[in-house]
């Protein structure tokens, strides 16, 4: 039984966070939509798009758009991946590994959260057509660290995204409310299995470019920082050599107030030069994608999205969303005069009058 047994499926990601709702427990649901502090950046992230415009080119004979898109060596039929989202299994008993499956039918890229509710291999063999990356949030202990940087290679991940902007948990009202600390029984963060013991996850106060420096001398997979937001940040993740820069604040869940994803975004693209830059936040038509596109992202990441299609109808769901926003991504381009995202640029967007 679905949620949407006998109606039929949500045709928006409007109607996948509905169906989603009705179904999930009000604490989880809280979990996965919340923000941190008044949910000022989390309202910002989708507010801001919302204050861009798009300024097609006409007659342009530009065909049906490609939406494909290769990003560090993986291989993706459409410019919007998985963002790595925590506890897939409070959303369907299948978690990740549904979530992976639905990556693989779509054929995007899934970044697995370390903090995912079934074990990068179980990902891995659950959905063997998928591209994985994995996103790590380095631990104090670097033992540790690189046994879980070794699980992920040798389960096929193709590069390894570091979390960068949690060296505190930021604070969500809403779990808080909910008295929401821990996973349920039976479920627990597989990837921190260790020695017979699930460790705890550490957000260390401590991270810096060392330990940035030590993941690029113990691992040949590409680094991508995730959460990097200030321009002066730039420089110095270029020369420790990262591979990508997914400019993120989390989704509105670490520190609040801090800029809308698509207002911080061209000062990192003309700092990064030639390194690609990727973008999360606030995505939810494929308008949007192709704004962040025309401003200089090579691609984009959903988060909530996914568990909203998740919750409400599992792996079908799940898919069923990527599918909507591949497809909003190809008639926008379209619409825009577009053979593919490389037709785009920063004169293809304008700013709505307040
Ligand atoms: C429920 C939830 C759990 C998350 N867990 C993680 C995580 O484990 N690691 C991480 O780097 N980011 C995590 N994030 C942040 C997402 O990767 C991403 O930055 C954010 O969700 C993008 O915003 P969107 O939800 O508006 O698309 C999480 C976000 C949500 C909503
Ligand atoms: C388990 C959490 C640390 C996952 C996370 O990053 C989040 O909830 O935003």
């Amino acid at each position: 039984m679905t949620a949407t047994t006998g109606t039929r499926p949500p045709s928006t990601l409007r109607g996948f966070e509905a169906a989603a709702r009705a179904r999930l427990e009000p604490a989880h649901y809280d979990y996965f939509a919340g923000g941190a502090g008044d949910e000022v950046t989390l309202r910002a992230n989708e507010a801001a798009f919302g204050r861009l415009t798009l300024l097609p080119r006409v007659l342009r004979g530009a065909g049906v758009p490609r939406t494909d898109v290769t990003l560090l060596g993986s291989r993706a039929a459409m410019p919007v991946l998985i963002a790595p989202t925590a506890f897939h299994r409070l959303a369907d008993p299948e978690g990740e590994r549904a979530t992976a499956r639905a990556a693989a039918t779509t054929g995007t890229i899934m970044i697995v959260s370390m903090a995912a509710t079934v074990g990068i291999e179980a990902v891995a063999a659950a959905a063997p057509g998928a591209a994985l990356w994995f996103q790590l949030y380095p631990q104090p202990d670097l033992a540790f660290t690189e046994r879980v940087v070794r699980r992920a290679e040798a389960a096929g991940c193709e590069a390894l995204v570091v979390t960068v902007d949690s060296p505190a948990r930021g604070v969500r009202e809403r779990e808080v409310e909910h008295g929401f600390h821990d996973l349920p029984d039976g479920l627990c963060c597989e990837n921190l299995r260790d020695g017979g013991r699930v460790r705890p996850l550490v957000m260390s106060p401590d991270i810096s470019w060392r330990d940035i420096a030590w993941l690029r001398g113990i691992t040949t997979l590409p680094i991508v920082l995730k959460g990097v937001l200030n321009p002066l940040d730039v420089p110095p993740a270029l020369d420790h050599g990262v591979a990508a820069l997914l400019v993120s604040n989390h989704g509105g869940r670490q520190l609040d107030t801090l800029p809308a994803t698509v207002d911080a975004l061209p000062a990192i693209v003309a700092a990064a030069g030639d390194v690609p830059v990727l973008l999360d936040g606030g995505v939810r038509r494929g308008t949007d994608a192709v704004k962040a596109m025309a401003l200089g992202a090579r691609a984009v990441a959903v988060g909530r999205p996914v568990l909203w299609g998740l919750a409400a109808d599992g792996e079908r769901g799940a898919a069923r969303v990527l599918e909507l926003l591949r497809a909003e991504v190809e008639l926008a381009l379209a619409l825009c005069g577009c053979a593919s995202a490389d037709d785009l640029g920063p004169a293809l967007v304008g700013r709505a009058p307040c």
